[in-house]
């Protein structure tokens, strides 16, 4: 090959790694493998030791793959967050030995880990406080996310305990539980929303949003694993994990001294099974040499220690033959198709079906009818269709094509412009959307009616007792049917009944929530109560009112509108306001503690270190001051704390709108 030809292979590795890593880091989307994307990094990794003169200090082989992002600080990491060499043999892991042994000789030991498949964070504590919680971004500078970590409860503010450095920086990997991600990711598609494909992805995205109020609402883990500090007051590794536990760190249980190569390699074994009964994910186990003395004198490549490797296992997947595509029909008229699979055990477990999520996966994996298809399990309970073997593809096989008609009531389904979910329109007729409305309206989230489970609303539907919301407030006069179902004595009709009545104590926002408009989930309804105060008000309000309140979007602001056209819905509604629900916000009475900030309008951004916003809006109008629903130029004060949306920060100094603190608020109204 001439140095041309090599120059552009490698070019082309180059160009096509990043896009990769933009793909993986930035959009939280790879479109190959892990174990591919490993491979052509190793690839272009040997061209260019061969050829030394074509390599460039931007190849993906020398930099960690991430990058900062525009929404927060940036913040310059005081020890650079590097990346970690990896393998998927153990030949290389026995070379990697051999390499350290030849380096710092015989007398040495190793600390195994699980390598937890999250985002990698840096804590700052400064005097036993948590200063700082920062990405690893692009390995030298990352965004600052302290307000988002802080609501992770397994990472403590203060710390106290023996030896704590007064400055230190401690790393470790963000999560999410498998339980936190099935949960959350159900949720979001009974909303109509995107779904995430991994905890990791998850978690990633979740650190990452503006809001911490909602980040608060999605249950992050951590486990800590490196200690940086001047002034390290330990000799070995080991010794820190142990340390940093009785400071208040939550760290793995799992790590273990290796004295060999070969105990390595029997924990790596071990955990190859073990693993998948853990509540979270890991991609591997990281093996590192122990003494901090012998880490220095390791040191470091461009990119990672040369005294730590990571072992990652592939993906679990199997190759099984496709029977049919079903279709399943949610709440909210929401379809989507499943695999049904030729039944085969993998990750310990039977495999017979698996999510393909919405039409737009059937036609990325070209999917015909008897193909055979890859299963990969990762961490989630239900596995993915990764690809399709073509080369076992049936002659003459018939492409799958998406189906028309809701499988349920037979009703044309209908697809939206630029939408990847196809819906059954025929909300009013359609099962399972009849009975899956109550069942949310009941929920602990929404309703939380106690006395009525998922079962009893389907086997009422079944009877012809349920068919709107509104019918369960009507159920107390049909004692009489109640007593005939089955596993139903007299205790349950009273508990029923008793709780459907103290529903009706429910506040508003919750009402809202349960009624089910597609894209109201439950955060949504709190802000669309709040701003609006009345159901009446919501049911009126036009697009750019809509739009005008905190948070809510076009694609919300239709639906609503949408909702509220229906004249099946507005009957519901009086209904419902006719047995008594509450369909107005409760306002708290304001006792005017003084008029110091009379005439004087607020807004309220970020996350307050003393304070919920709600509770400095109750200060705000206790002393006469009003509060603004967006920044104009008629705002006196922008009350700011962490972690504020760059827009509205921008706006407020684009309008020279004086910007203060929650204390310089206390001085005011003094
Ligand atoms: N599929 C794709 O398109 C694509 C693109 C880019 C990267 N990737 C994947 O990401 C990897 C590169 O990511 P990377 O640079 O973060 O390397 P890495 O994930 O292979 O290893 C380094 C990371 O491991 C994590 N880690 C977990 N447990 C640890 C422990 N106990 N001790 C120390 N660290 C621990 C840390 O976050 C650290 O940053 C690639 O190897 C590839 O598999 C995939
Ligand atoms: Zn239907």
């Amino acid at each position: 090959m001439s140095g041309i030809d090599i120059k552009d292979q490698i070019d082309a590795l180059v160009q096509e790694l990043k896009l990769h890593n933009y793909n993986y880091y930035v959009l939280a989307m790879p479109t190959i493998s892990d174990y591919d994307f490993d491979q052509k990094l190793k690839q272009l990794e040997a061209l260019e030791k061969e050829y030394p003169a074509f390599l460039s200090s931007d190849s993906p082989t020398q930099k960690v793959g991430g990058e900062i992002t525009k929404n927060f600080t940036t913040i310059t990491h005081k020890w650079p967050m590097m990346s970690l060499g990896n393998t998927y043999n153990e030949q290389d892991l026995i070379d990697f030995d051999q390499r350290i042994k030849k380096a710092i000789g015989d007398n040495f030991e190793y600390v195994c880990e699980l390598k937890f498949d999250g985002l990698s964070m840096s804590l700052t504590y400064e005097n036993g406080k948590l200063a700082r919680a920062v990405t690893r971004g692009d390995g030298t500078k990352g965004d600052d996310v302290t307000a988002n970590v802080k609501t992770i409860r397994n990472i403590p503010t203060t710390i106290s305990g023996e030896k704590i450095p007064d400055y230190f920086d401690i790393r470790g990997e963000v999560f999410m539980h498998h339980a936190a991600f099935e949960k959350l990711n159900q949720e979001r598609i009974e909303n109509g929303e995107a779904v995430f494909a991994n905890p990791r992805n998850f978690a990633s995205g979740t650190v990452k949003m503006q809001d911490s109020a909602e980040v608060a609402k999605r249950p992050l883990d951590c486990f800590l694993y490196f200690l940086y500090s001047d002034n390290n007051p330990f000799k070995t590794h080991w010794e820190s994990l142990q340390a940093v536990k009785s400071w208040g760190f939550k760290i793995s249980e799992e790590s273990k001294l290796c004295p060999t190569i070969q105990d390595v390699l029997s924990f790596i074994k071990i955990w190859d099974e073990k693993r998948f009964g853990l509540s979270y994910d890991i991609d591997g186990i990281v093996i590192k040499v122990n003494s901090y003395a012998q880490q220095q004198e390791l040191g470091f490549t461009a990119k990672s220690p040369r005294w730590a490797i990571s072992y990652k296992y592939k993906a679990q997947e199997v190759e099984t033959v496709l029977e049919k595509v079903t279709y399943q029909v949610g709440r909210t008229g929401a379809v989507t198709p499943v695999a049904n699979l030729k039944p085969v055990l993998l990750a310990g477990t039977t495999v017979k079906r698996a999510t393909l999520h919405n039409a737009n996966e059937i036609e990325r994996l070209d999917l015909h009818e008897g193909d055979t298809v890859l299963v990969e399990k990762g961490g989630e309970i239900i596995p993915k269709v990764i690809q399709v073997n073509l080369d076992k593809r049936l002659p003459n096989a018939q492409k799958i094509a998406y189906i028309h008609d809701c499988p349920e009531c037979d009703t044309p389904l209908v697809r939206t412009e630029g939408e990847a979910v196809h819906y059954c329109p025929n909300d009013e007729g359609c099962p399972p959307q009849i009975v899956g409305r109550m069942q949310h309206f009941i929920s602990r989230k929404a309703m939380n009616i106690e006395g009525i489970g998922s079962e009893t609303v389907e086997a009422l539907y079944q009877k012809g007792l349920l068919k709107h919301i509104s019918d369960i407030y009507t159920l107390k006069n049909h004692e009489e049917d109640l007593k005939n179902l089955e596993r139903f004595g007299a205790k349950s009709i009273t508990n029923l009944i008793e709780g459907i009545e103290k529903s009706k104590q429910m506040p508003f926002e919750k009402v809202l929530f349960g009624l089910g408009i597609r894209y109201v989930g439950a955060t949504v309804a709190l802000k669309l109560a709040k701003h609006f105060k009345t159901i009446d008000h919501i049911s009126v309000a036009n697009f750019e009112e809509l739009i005008a309140a905190d948070e809510i979007g076009e694609r919300i602001a239709q639906s609503v509108i949408e909702y509220f056209t229906n004249p099946k819905h507005q009957q519901e509604i009086a209904k419902l306001k006719e047995a008594g629900l509450n369909f107005e916000i409760e306002e708290k009475e304001v006792v005017l503690q003084s008029e110091n900030l009379s005439g004087k309008t607020f807004i309220i951004s970020g996350v307050f270190e003393n304070y919920s916003r709600e509770q400095l809006k109750d200060i705000i109008e206790a002393n006469g001051g009003k509060i603004l629903s967006s920044i104009s130029a008629k705002l006196n004060y922008l009350v700011a704390g962490d972690n504020m949306g760059p827009a509205k920060l921008e706006k407020a100094n684009k309008l020279q709108i004086p910007i203060i603190t929650e204390q310089d608020l206390l001085t005011l109204i003094q």
